[in-house]
């Protein structure tokens, strides 16, 4: 008998296949993700990493296998989904209004990626490492309790790859799980690791 005061995963995959341009990417991946737990996915270029997490945060689908999700999500990837002509502050703002959250925390969020200093600079002009970091800010704001890292820490430097470290700590200790992709060492000590091979 199953217990009922038994807290289920943040999410939960099983046998879980991915077909992309008619092509099968990968197959037969399990995983399980919950309060306070991190997981790594690595594999070489194409293996299907970012499409694991496209396909766990339900914005494609999956070929077969099951996910329960029992936690919002959020999903940080190279796109920016942030209105290009809008000043940076501005265009957090409408998402956290979106998203529901509270004005504290997304000026806790802009101050955590360091930010502030960047609020009336339009979207568009950001660099490269900016962009990651308003994307790492939206994601922080968001208040969604499972993190979907892509590629988290591509185009930062050493103060914010820091910076990245220690909000993905933080969100952990307050319960939160997080799910990355990433080449290159994060400075986190992942609780699991999946490997995905080019097929
Ligand atoms: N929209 C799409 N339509 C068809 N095929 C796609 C699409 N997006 C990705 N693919 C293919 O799916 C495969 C996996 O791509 P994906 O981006 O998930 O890999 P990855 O492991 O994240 O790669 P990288 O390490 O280079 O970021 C690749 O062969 C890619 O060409």
């Amino acid at each position: 008998m199953s217990d009922p005061a038994a807290v289920p995963p943040l999410l939960d995959a099983r046998n879980i296949a991915c077909q992309r341009g008619g092509r099968m990417i990968f197959a037969g991946v399990t995983l399980t993700i919950g309060a306070g737990q991190s997981l790594l996915v690595r594999g070489p270029n194409g293996a299907g990493k970012s499409s694991l997490l496209r396909v766990l945060g339900g914005l494609i689908p999956c070929l077969h296998g099951t996910i329960d999700r029992h936690a919002p999500i959020a999903l940080a990837d190279e796109h920016l989904a942030l209105d290009p002509d809008n000043r940076l502050e501005q265009a957090l703002a409408f998402w956290a209004r979106m998203d529901g959250v509270d004005r504290e925390r997304l000026d806790f969020a802009l101050h955590h990626f360091r930010l502030r200093e960047l609020a009336d600079i339009p979207v568009r002009m950001l660099s490269t490492g900016q962009r990651k970091r308003a994307i790492l800010a939206r994601t922080m704001a968001s208040g969604a309790r499972l993190w979907l890292l892509d590629e988290p820490g591509n185009g930062l430097d050493a103060a914010s790859l820091r910076g990245l470290g220690d909000a993905m700590a933080a969100h952990l200790a307050a319960g939160g799980g997080i799910i990355a992709a990433s080449h290159f060492d994060l400075s986190h000590q992942f609780g699991t690791v999946v490997e995905l091979d080019r097929r």
